[in-house]
């Protein structure tokens, strides 16, 4: 396999099925973890690494190292391997989603930024994705049955259980206090603002095509789908919170040995439901009309990544990144009508989006 973005959350739980199942890895990219990457290095043994940084490429113990966005394109194109694992973080993951597929691979895909931004434009037969939520949709979905709503669920992020005036007050560290997965950085924030599930709701439209997607609160996250057929019935996905699991799926296509140890109902006793409330997360007030839409989520995830920038950088309150989207969202009608006018609107929206004070 080509794996993208191999030092990260999922890449790491990649590598950790690579291990368990003896997969063999051609190419290994990753940012700024060197150390890291060197282990990998060592145990794996890849034919070729990018880094993200000319600096860093002297301390890569690897005679085949390079480095920058080209590189990553270029090092798809000239693997033999016919599989992508593209773990990559936000918009940077778009464009070598769309090299591997040009050049025919298979692509298991965590990077949801990929289909939130150009979801229209790629074709998702060969895409696999690595979410646990569309994972569990396609685990339910094997039957044949007539159904009527896929749902997802949401964990609530770190906020769920804030009074809602103390969030104007919330730090970067407070915004990373997960309640059940252990994430990077973006997507732990994207949890806190339920972007993450508006993305999802996207991703699961371009996935499974045109039908009533929609998502609820379940605060363990032991549920991560549920599906309502249309003779009234349901049936939900249980799975301990685990990437291991979808990650297994996603590479081998069939698994028939334990990836995590099966859910104790006893002993957890008792699960909570909650609706998502647009008076905790305001990005929710877009939902119905971006899954209208689904193009325009260029917008939503370009203003969103200019916003948590800003938030990182201490700029911007937790509750801004909400309030900026909601404004370029409003500000922006169009929608993008070639992958070419994705790049530029989500320049065009980054730029926007940089300017605004609060
Ligand atoms: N974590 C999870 O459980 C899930 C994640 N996802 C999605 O998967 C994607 C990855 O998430 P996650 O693993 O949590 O993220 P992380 O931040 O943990 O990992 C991101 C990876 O990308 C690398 N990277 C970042 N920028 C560059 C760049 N410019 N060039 C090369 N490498 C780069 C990082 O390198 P380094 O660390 O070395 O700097 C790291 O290896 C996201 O789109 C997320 O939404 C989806 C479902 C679940
Ligand atoms: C592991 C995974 O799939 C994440 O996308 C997870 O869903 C994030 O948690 P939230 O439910 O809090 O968004
Ligand atoms: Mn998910």
């Amino acid at each position: 396999m080509i794996l993208l973005g191999s030092t990260g959350s999922i890449g790491v739980n990649a590598l950790k099925i690579a291990d368990q199942f003896n997969l063999s890895v051609d190419t290994l990219v990753a940012g700024r973890n060197i150390t890291l990457l060197n282990d990998q290095i060592k145990r794996h043994n890849p034919k070729r690494v990018v880094v993200m940084r000319q600096e860093d490429t002297h301390l890569v113990n690897h005679s085949n190292v390079r480095f920058g966005e080209s590189a990553i394109l270029d090092a798809i194109e000239e693997s033999s391997s016919g599989h992508v694992v593209n773990a990559l973080v936000g918009f940077a993951g778009f464009a070598p989603t769309l090299k591997a597929l040009e050049c025919g691979k298979r692509v298991a895909l965590a990077n949801k930024e990929s289909l939130v931004v150009g979801g229209a434009f790629v074709n998702t037969s060969n895409i696999v994705p690595i979410d646990s939520e569309h994972f569990g949709l396609w685990y339910l979905n094997q039957t044949g049955r007539s159904i009527s709503r896929m749902m997802i669920t949401a964990s609530g992020g770190a906020f769920r259980d804030w009074p809602l005036e103390k969030l104007s007050s919330a730090t970067l560290q407070d915004a990373l206090n997960h309640p059940n997965w252990s994430m990077g950085q973006k997507i732990t924030i994207d949890s806190a603002s339920m972007v993450n599930k508006l993305f999802e709701l996207l991703e699961a439209r371009w996935l499974f095509g045109e039908g009533e997607y929609d998502a609820l609160i379940e605060t363990k996250s032991l549920i991560h789908a549920l599906i309502d057929y249309t003779d009234g019935s349901t049936t939900a996905h249980f799975a301990h919170a685990d990437m291991r699991l979808p990650i297994a799926y996603a590479l081998m296509g069939k698994v028939e040995t334990p990836i995590v140890n099966r859910i104790d109902l006893a002993q957890i006793g008792s699960l909570e439901f909650r609706p998502i409330d647009a008076a905790r997360y305001p990005i929710w007030e877009i939902k119905n009309d971006l899954l209208k839409n689904p193009a325009r989520g260029v917008i939503v995830n370009a203003a969103n990544e200019a916003a948590i920038e800003r938030f990182i950088s201490g700029e911007i309150r937790f509750v801004d990144i909400s309030t900026m989207i909601l404004n370029a969202y409003n500000r922006f009608s169009g929608m993008p009508e070639s992958i070419e006018a994705v790049f530029s609107l989500d320049e065009e929206i980054r730029r926007y989006v940089k300017g605004l004070s609060c």
